[in-house]
């Protein structure tokens, strides 16, 4: 039996979604305003879950609180109130779209994890548009 888990947390950075091997009008016509020079920002909110057994001496699956810890260490301490593009290795040379920042979490929450834990990120860059992924 596995039991599913989420832990939500959000936080704040600007980017700028470009294309250095494009012309600006190919940036432009492809990424719109989020082409803007000058970056712009998002409230992300990023949902982090967690499925596996439930422990029998806890009851939990996994204990929220350490998640949480884990999510604010490793993950909103490197990425709210940044500038994605400027002051993140992750990004100085990958578009932060929500589709790569999410698997940047994945990819920096999973070593931190064990595996007998599926986990899958679910990130949403505005209300309406939102990304998932689960490292397949
Ligand atoms: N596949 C992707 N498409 C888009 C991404 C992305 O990361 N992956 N990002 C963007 C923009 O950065 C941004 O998310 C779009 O903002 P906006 O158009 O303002 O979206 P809203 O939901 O706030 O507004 P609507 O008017 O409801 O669209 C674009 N595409």
């Amino acid at each position: 039996m596995k039991v599913a888990v989420y832990r939500k947390e959000h936080f704040n950075a600007a980017h700028r979604l470009h294309n250095p091997e494009w012309s600006a009008e190919e940036n432009e016509r492809v990424f719109g305003k989020c082409n803007n020079p000058n970056f712009h920002g998002h409230n992300y909110e990023l949902i982090v879950k967690l499925l596996g057994p439930i422990d029998p001496g806890t009851g939990y699956v996994y204990d929220m609180k350490i998640l949480s810890d884990l999510i604010k260490t490793h993950v909103l301490n490197k990425f709210d109130h940044k500038n994605l593009n400027l002051d993140t290795d992750e990004f100085r040379n990958l578009n932060p779209t929500a589709e790569n920042i999410a698997v940047a979490i994945w990819n920096i929450l999973r070593k931190k994890i064990d595996t007998k834990y599926d986990l899958t990120i679910r990130l949403y860059e505005t209300e309406r548009n939102f990304v998932e992924y689960d490292g397949n």
